[in-house]
C-alpha cells in the first residue's frame, strides 16, 4: 500500500504523514528539507536557484520513489514527483522564473524519468486557503521561509487547483484543512483516518 501526501507549503503534509506512519505502523519517506544544498539559495534569488533545485528535488523524489518500489513495508509518502514538475517548476516558469529552455531541459528530463513511477495507490490533498498557509509557515518559523510571498503562495495554490481537478491516475481524497487541526484534536486526525479507510479499505469504523 503507497499512500501520498500533496499539498501547499505549510498545508501540514509533514505533520499528517507521521501520524498516518505511526497510526498505521507504515513506512515513511519524507523529502529533503534541511539538508537540501539549495533551498536558502532559492528563497533568496529564485531566478538563478530555480533550475539547479528542481533537478536537485527531481533526482532525491526518485530516488525515493524506486526505495518504495522496492519496500516490502506499506509507505506513507511526504510530497510527490508530481509536483515538483507539475506545481513548482511549471509556476517557476509561469511566472517568469526559469527560462524556456531551462525549463524545457528540466521537463525533457523529467518526462524520461516519470514512466518509471508507480502511482500511489491513494493521492491525499490537504486544501489550505492562504490565512491557514501562512498561519502555518509561521508556527513552523522556518529562516529561510520568512520572506515567502503571499502571491507566490497564492500561484502554488491555483496550480494545485488545476493539478487537481485533473487528476486521474488513482483513487484520490481531497481533505479541506481550513478548520481541521489534526495537532491538537484527536477526532480530527480520527476523521482522516475514517476517509481514508473508507476509500482504501471500504470499513467506516
Ligand atoms: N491541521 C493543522 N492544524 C494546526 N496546525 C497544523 C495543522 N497541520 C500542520 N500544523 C502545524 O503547522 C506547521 C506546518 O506543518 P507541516 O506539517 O510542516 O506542513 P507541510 O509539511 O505541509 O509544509 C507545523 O508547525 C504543524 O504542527
Ligand atoms: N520542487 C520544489 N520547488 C521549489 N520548492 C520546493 C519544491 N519542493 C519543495 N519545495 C520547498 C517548499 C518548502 O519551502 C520546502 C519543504 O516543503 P513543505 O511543503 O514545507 O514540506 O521545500
Amino acid at each position: 500500500m503507497h499512500i501520498a501526501i500533496v499539498g501547499n507549503i505549510g498545508a501540514g503534509k509533514t505533520t499528517l504523514a507521521q501520524k498516518l506512519a505511526h497510526h498505521y505502523k507504515w513506512a515513511l519517506f519524507e523529502e529533503v528539507v534541511d539538508s537540501n544544498p539549495y533551498l536558502k539559495d532559492f528563497y533568496d534569488d529564485m531566478p538563478r536557484w530555480a533550475f539547479h533545485l528542481q533537478v536537485f528535488f527531481l533526482n532525491s523524489r526518485f530516488r525515493q520513489v524506486q526505495q518504495i518500489k522496492h519496500s516490502e513495508k506499506s509507505v506513507v509518502q511526504d510530497r510527490t514527483v508530481y509536483e515538483d514538475a507539475y506545481i513548482f517548476a511549471r509556476n517557476l516558469h509561469e511566472s517568469g522564473m526559469m527560462s524556456q529552455r531551462d525549463y524545457d531541459n528540466y521537463f525533457e528530463l523529467f518526462r524520461s524519468l516519470i514512466s518509471m513511477v508507480t502511482p500511489p495507490d491513494l493521492l491525499i490533498y490537504l486544501k489550505a486557503d492562504l490565512p491557514k498557509l501562512i498561519e502555518q509557515i509561521e508556527k513552523r518559523n522556518r529562516d529561510f521561509e520568512n520572506n515567502i510571498s503571499i502571491q507566490y503562495l497564492r500561484s502554488l495554490n491555483e496550480q494545485y487547483e488545476n493539478w487537481i481537478n485533473h487528476y486521474d491516475l488513482g483513487k484520490l481524497l481531497i481533505i479541506d484543512v481550513n478548520h481541521l487541526d489534526f495537532v491538537k484534536n484527536p477526532e480530527d486526525l480520527g476523521f482522516i483516518v475514517n476517509q481514508i479507510n473508507l476509500e482504501l479499505f471500504g470499513l467506516f469504523k
